[in-house]
């Protein structure tokens, strides 16, 4: 080695600093010229400098060592703990209140949670500050309002609640699989009872739920890859919740329904259920024409009585009967199950039809089987019918949820989908009928006072907002600015009943469903005259498309 050419001594010491210097330079090559240069520059042996930070990294590399098997033999001796890994509903709520609680607020590391909205986040958006409706809206510059989310990233954290310590730890965990967890969380605080953890649990359990009362969770199944290690479900939206008087039904057959469901979710009811040998399940049938309120209806129970809704599309091809018994069965001790055209799902009696769908029996390859050969994966699409009264019957099938199946043609459904005990009650859901058009009305256009017109600082909001107005040609700009700048008038409940009744008295009953009504309502939303006025056209137009067999509108004259 050319590069270490020391002076020769007799000295141990030396002997084992150029050994040093040897098993640096065969990491680090070039280490023994830079040293000789220091040593000769500075006057003093570099070699003593590095050993000497060499000892020090140890020393302090075992005290480290030490200290972590002290607090896992010694510390964690006195603690008790919860752990929760990245599937469990509570490992992001958990995460979620610390934010909201700014524990770990002065940490120097931090983990986006942009896709995770927390409330606060989603009214600050809803919150129209700063937006002035005669303006177009942007889209950039409104989500640009919400500030980014950030979560605590990996480590230890420490928050008192009251006069008790308590301990957040965020860990890595190795990955077992491709989509394995690779987090968890560990509460812990001092002591050898886990009861204090547990109320904290509550404590954030009551929050989460405030969070969310106003708010219906939608889920929906996991994609196959994934199901073996997140769970069966996977929340896809939380929709505000809908109030069940704005979906407009004859009164009693409402009060009835919300009357049999509320009997059946009381916790009681599984005892009188099971006393008697009945399995403790309900099953509604909403049946009627397209946008009769049959979705909406079943979102406003579940808002109701704060149940999450579960969707399952028993088109899709990744839905195997044996995931539809796995999917109920592991659905929450009370919620909807919500499945839409059920006619539609090509739910069919004989059991080997399943396999020839591919697009849930609307296509049917029982004539061409011999020409087509269905690969494995698609094989495995389509759902039975005994395959899927299996599913919902099953002795693994969750008891206390509600099934709400809707269909367009009852008619076409097969007798043993709809029998009592499966089905308990149906709901038939028609046109619009002269009461449901009137309140539709009066809901539409019955507005207290617009919160907008009482902020003072309009002006100055308007001012801001010009700035980002866009260009447009004069000819736009004269018919869009008018229509920009119609202002939400209040009316008086009276004159609104009177122009209800105009406005009723044009349209014959049983004749346009509830989403055709609300669909002409919402494009005169500003205006109940203007609505009165143009109804008759409107209704004329509508017709004309549907004897025409057609479901464009070409255009309504105003
Ligand atoms: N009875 C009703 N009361 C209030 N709104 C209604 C009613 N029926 C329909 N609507 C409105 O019409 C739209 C469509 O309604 P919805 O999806 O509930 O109808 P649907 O019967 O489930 O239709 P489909 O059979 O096509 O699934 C919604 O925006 C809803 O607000």
């Amino acid at each position: 080695m050319d590069g270490l050419c020391f002076p020769r001594s007799s000295n141990n010491s030396t002997s084992l600093m150029h050994l040093a210097t040897g098993i640096i330079e065969s990491f680090i090559p070039g280490y023994g010229d830079v040293a000789r240069y220091m040593t000769e520059t500075f006057g003093f042996d570099f070699n003593i400098f590095v050993s000497a930070a060499a000892h020090i990294v140890t020393l302090l590399a075992a005290l480290r060592f030490l200290w972590s098997q002290c607090r896992i033999f010694g510390l964690d001796y006195i603690m008790s703990s919860i752990h929760f890994d990245e599937r469990d509903e509570m490992f992001t709520t958990i995460l979620n209140w610390l934010a909201e609680q700014n524990v770990g607020k002065s940490a120097t590391k931090l983990k986006a949670a942009s896709n995770q909205p927390r409330q606060k986040q989603i009214e600050e958006l809803e919150d129209d500050d700063g937006f002035d409706a005669s303006e177009l809206f942007h889209a950039g510059r409104w989500s640009a309002k919400s500030i980014p989310l950030y979560e605590l990233f990996f480590g230890r954290y420490r928050f008192w609640r009251g006069c008790r310590l308590f301990i957040l730890e965020r860990q890595r965990r190795e990955k077992v699989a491709r989509y394995a967890d690779e987090e968890n969380i560990v509460l812990k605080t001092l002591g050898w009872s886990t009861e204090p953890i547990k109320e904290l649990l509550k404590t954030i359990k009551i929050w989460e739920l405030e969070q969310e009362k106003s708010k219906t969770m939608v889920w929906s199944p996991q994609s196959k890859d994934v199901r073996r290690y997140q769970g069966a479900w996977r929340r896809v939206a939380s929709r505000p919740t809908r109030n069940i008087n704005t979906v407009v039904l004859d009164a009693q057959q409402r009060a009835e329904l919300i009357a049999d469901m509320n009997e059946y979710l009381q916790p009681r009811s599984y005892r009188w259920y099971a006393s008697r040998g009945i399995p403790y399940r309900r099953g509604y049938l909403f049946h009627g024409p397209p946008g009769t309120g049959k979705s909406s209806l079943s979102f406003a129970l579940a808002g109701l009585f704060g149940l999450d809704v579960y969707i399952i599309s028993l088109l899709d091809p990744q839905i195997t009967e044996s995931d539809l018994s796995a999917l109920f069965s592991s659905l929450p001790q009370r919620c909807i199950v919500l499945l839409e055209d059920i006619d539609s799902a090509g739910l069919e009696r004989d059991q080997g039809s399943s396999k020839n769908k591919k697009d849930g029996g609307k296509r049917d390859y029982s004539e061409h089987t011999e020409s087509i050969t269905l690969t494995d994966e698609e094989l495995t699409g389509g759902i039975s019918l005994s395959g899927f009264l299996n599913a919902i019957d099953g002795v693994a099938s969750q008891e206390g949820r509600i099934l709400v199946m809707t269909t367009n043609f009852p008619e076409q459904l097969d007798p043993a989908l709809i029998r009592p005990g499966r089905i308990d009650n149906q709901i038939a859901f028609t046109l619009a009928k002269k009461d449901q058009m009137r309140e539709m009305f009066l809901q539409l256009y019955w507005n207290e006072t617009d919160p907008l017109e009482t902020k003072p600082s309009r002006e100055l909001r308007s001012a801001r907002t010009n700035n980002h107005a866009r260009p447009f040609s004069a000819e736009t700009d004269k018919y869009l600015r008018p229509l920009l700048q119609q202002k939400q008038v209040t009316y008086d409940i009276n004159e609104l009943e009177k122009l209800a009744d105009q406005f009723v008295g044009a349209i014959k009953e049983d004749t346009f469903s509830p989403a055709e009504i609300q669909n002409f309502l919402i494009l005169k939303r500003k205006d109940p005259h203007q609505a009165v006025q143009d109804v008759d056209a409107w209704k004329c137009e509508v017709l004309k498309a549907k004897e025409s067999g057609s479901n464009v509108v070409t255009g309504i004259e105003s």
